[in-house]
């Protein structure tokens, strides 16, 4: 049985779907994309939206990555406390990946998308309101150790992946002690994979911006 994934190394959400499968150690056939593969009848087959990451288990096809990493920890390792089974605990970490994907990736999206898309400066309003977004996040990581409690969760790899994204930007991250020291807590329980799956890809998604501009 295969599983193939349809992604770009340097995308955020491909990026924490490949967090996960690391995690679970899965073995994932990667499908590199280029514009032909977007737009391919075979792709748009599977993914009418086209958009990567794009998950192909066994002949069941999936989109959005936060979909795809409940995906995988239900269907493969279901016991994994990446995403807990206990209701309340389950239903916090799927707030955060809520809040993760409609207010803060999204926030930053709307503040990079320019640069990629036209070539022009983003906004720094929209630059301001994610920072407000961090400022809460910092705020809720003053007494815990990860969003979840001592835990890692899916929670922290999908949030993780926005603020990492933000470092390739020009938005100061600095002032946020409590964020900081929880991102080197990660990055020291993900050592094996924090250069192939963080710093490698937000050093190149920084140099495309910088090419961009
Ligand atoms: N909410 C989606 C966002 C996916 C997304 O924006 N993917 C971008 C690359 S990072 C893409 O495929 N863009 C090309 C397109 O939509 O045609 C997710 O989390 O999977």
């Amino acid at each position: 049985m295969v599983i193939e994934l349809y992604q770009v190394p340097m995308s955020a959400p491909c990026r924490q779907v490949m967090m996960v499968a690391k995690i679970l150690n899965l073995h994932i056939e990667k499908r590199v994309m280029d514009q032909t593969v977007y737009t391919s009848p075979e792709f748009l087959k599977i993914n009418p939206f086209h958009c990567i990451p794009t998950l192909v288990d066994d002949g069941f096809g999936l989109w959005e990555s936060r979909a795809i990493m409940t995906y995988l920890i239900n269907k493969y390792e279901p016991e994994s406390s990446l995403y807990p089974k206990d209701i309340k605990a389950r239903a916090t970490v799927d707030r955060w990946l809520y809040w993760d994907t409609g207010s803060l990736y999204s926030t930053l999206y709307f503040y990079y998308t320019p640069i990629v898309r036209q070539g022009i400066k983003p906004d720094p309003a929209v630059g301001k309101l994610f920072l407000d977004k961090v400022m809460l996040l910092d705020e809720a990581l003053a007494d815990t150790k990860y969003l979840c409690g001592d835990t890692i969760t899916l929670a922290d790899l999908t949030v993780m992946t926005s603020i990492t994204t933000a470092q390739a930007t020009d938005l100061d991250l600095s002032s946020f002690k409590n964020v900081d020291r929880w991102l080197k807590q990660l990055e020291t329980n993900y050592a094996d994979w924090w250069k192939e799956l963080v710093t490698d890809p937000v050093k190149e998604f920084r140099d495309f911006l910088q090419s961009k501009l």
